[in-house]
């Protein structure tokens, strides 16, 4: 399966109906389509049995008020009664089969969100993609959006554009045979022409309106992002009563989105008139074609109800015809959608510098083995991603079992930066890193500065996995080293983590750190919100369990436990000490 990767806004500032299109578009569909027997093939296989039946009898529907004229002009009551006990049956076995396309129809689009979704989740928790795309790069816009509700509205989109366009072909060659059956060669030149009139002038109305779309999809992310960083910063705000400037912020970001919104509409409106005086021109177009072969007398030997019979067939065979155009132009504004949302969901393999290099195979277990040491940094030089000033020059510092290092510095020296830089968040500048122990329970854990909590039960948070047989097991292991971490809480049940304390947090991450028993333990300012007594609890405990600590902090209380005090003194200069025990 292909990945898929989320287009950079920045590469397609306007996305439009252009060859990259066509070559996100199928990208997309190589992931929907797997393999000739996949579970989408074959519901598209049914759709594809359902609309060509439905078709069949939409023509024996559409011929039926030709035959009424027919028979009522000869006054023929048997066949009049036939016909009617007939057409009953067609409309309602040609009512069942449109019902079955739309029910297959929306099976597939929530089948192909899945597929969709899936792949690009698998893509997104690959490595710290989505670290590196929330945090790092700025060119792609509200990824969480793209993926729930983009992807979303892609796959109705598309899977309401796919019966249409499989029929499309079939009633095509079809209706213009038929039309010439009975008009001569004018019908369907006619119908031809006019279709290439509306198709040059759809396609130049329809232009703007993508990059547009395109636009107010990530003007809608901006605003909700706005109200879900006030969901999850409301009681700060409220600290603050902030009320007012947000409502302020809050509203620049609607009306910025509502502003697009009415461009759109304006554009919408141009390809509105556009569609909708095509569809009814339609409407009268069969008549002026089959007028030419009657006024010159190609009919002239037929009695007034074949007449009649004719005109009726033919109205409904060049209605078709013009239908079928029609729908093809209809598909016109879905398709611009289907641009707008393929360019914002798109995925190929050729397009990977989209992704951040983390997609690359994770290199996090490499060494593991080597045992006695955590890191070793070879005059490694690193800055921030956004600024050219270097936070640490040439820095060469080996992290061994047994010798515990206190990182010290100025707010703002890269303390924690230097962590980005051991857990491979971060690039270096020059030097290496190597991470000489594995990642994880008996190798190395990080415990960053925002405690981690994730949703689930506290069985879940502690334990980091949804190995239930883990879970029966270690109930009892879960529970001592809650204690130990002075964890107060209800039982193993879902927990509502956000109303915690940040010292509960903190005391919370390290019921898992003790829980997961790593040989190196990194703590990033883990014991800021708790006091100098629970930190010497929780230090102690953590070295009675055998771990190796590299800590980050601004306590000299820390200094205690720790062996070795790197110390960062900005602008890239930094010192190393030994403490005395
Ligand atoms: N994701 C990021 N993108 C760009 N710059 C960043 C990012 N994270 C941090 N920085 C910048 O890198 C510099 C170092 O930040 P860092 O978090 O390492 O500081 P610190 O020494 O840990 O500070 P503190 O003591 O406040 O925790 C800061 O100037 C910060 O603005």
């Amino acid at each position: 399966m292909p990945p898929l990767s989320m287009a950079s806004g920045k590469g397609t500032k306007r996305p439009k109906l252009d060859w990259r299109f066509v070559q996100r578009f199928c990208s997309i569909q190589r992931v929907l389509f797997p393999s000739w027997s996949s579970q989408n093939v074959l519901m598209l296989g049914t759709l594809v049995g359902v609309t060509l039946t439905e078709q069949l009898i939409i023509y024996q529907v559409g011929v039926i008020p030709s035959q009424f004229y027919q028979v009522l002009s000869d006054k023929d009551y048997s066949a009049f009664r036939n016909l009617a006990g007939l057409a009953f049956l067609l409309i309602l076995l040609n009512s069942t089969l449109k019902s079955l396309d739309q029910y297959i129809c929306s099976l597939m689009s929530v089948s192909w969100r899945k597929s969709l979704t899936e792949c690009l989740h698998k893509d997104y928790f690959q490595g710290r993609v989505y670290y590196t795309l929330n945090v790092l790069q700025e060119d792609v816009d509200n990824p969480d959006q793209r993926i729930s509700q983009d992807t979303e509205r892609l796959c109705k989109q598309m899977s309401t554009m796919a019966s249409r366009l499989i029929v499309s072909p079939f009633t095509l060659l079809y209706y213009t045979y038929q039309c010439f059956y009975s008009t001569g060669w004018i019908g369907p030149v006619s119908i031809f022409g006019y279709f290439v009139v509306g198709t040059i002038t759809n396609k130049a109305l329809m232009g703007p309106i993508v990059s547009t779309l395109f636009e107010q999809e990530k003007l809608e992310g901006d605003f909700r992002f706005k109200h879900m960083q006030i969901r999850s910063n409301a009681e700060s705000a409220a600290f603050y009563r902030a009320g007012k400037v947000e409502l302020m912020r809050t509203d620049r970001r609607l009306q910025t989105l509502l502003r697009c919104q009415y461009r759109l509409m304006n554009k919408e409106l141009w390809l509105y008139i556009g569609v909708n005086t095509f569809d009814y021109l339609g409407g009268i177009l069969s008549y002026i074609v089959i007028s030419i072969p009657i006024f010159t007398g190609v009919y002239d030997d037929l009695t007034p109800g074949e007449l009649s019979a004719l005109i009726s067939k033919n109205a409904f065979v060049c209605i078709y015809l013009i239908n079928c155009f029609t729908q093809l132009i209809d598909l016109s504004t879905t398709l611009s959608d289907v641009a707008g949302y393929t360019h914002r969901t798109e995925g190929k393999t050729g397009l990977v510098p989209l992704l951040p290099s983390a997609v690359l195979p994770s290199s996090d277990n490499v060494h593991a083995g080597l045992g006695d040491s955590a890191f070793i940094l070879d005059r490694v030089s690193f800055r921030s991603p956004f600024s050219e000033q270097l936070l640490v020059k040439d820095l060469s510092l080996k992290i061994s079992q047994g010798s515990h290092l206190l990182v010290v510095g100025n707010t703002g020296t890269g303390k924690t930066s230097l962590l980005r830089v051991l857990n491979r968040l971060w690039e270096v500048d020059s030097g290496f890193v190597q991470m000489t122990s594995c990642f994880g329970p008996r190798g190395i854990i990080f415990l960053p500065q925002k405690p981690y909590l994730t949703d689930g039960t506290l069985r879940e948070q502690v334990t980091l996995t949804f190995d239930k047989t883990i879970w029966s097991v270690d109930d009892e292991r879960i529970i001592q080293y809650l204690e130990l971490a002075g964890v107060v809480m209800p039982a193993f049940s879902v927990f509502m983590y956000d109303v915690l304390s940040p010292g509960e947090m903190q005391r919370l991450c390290f019921a898992r750190l003790f829980y997961l028993q790593p040989k190196y333990a990194v703590l990033d300012e883990a014991t800021s919100a708790l006091t100098e007594e629970a930190e010497g609890q929780m230090y102690r405990a953590c070295k009675q369990l055998g771990m190796t600590l590299v800590s980050l902090g601004h306590r000299r209380s820390l200094e205690k436990y720790h062996d070795i005090l790197l110390k960062l003194c900005g602008e890239g200069s930094w010192e190393l000490a030994k403490l005395k025990v």
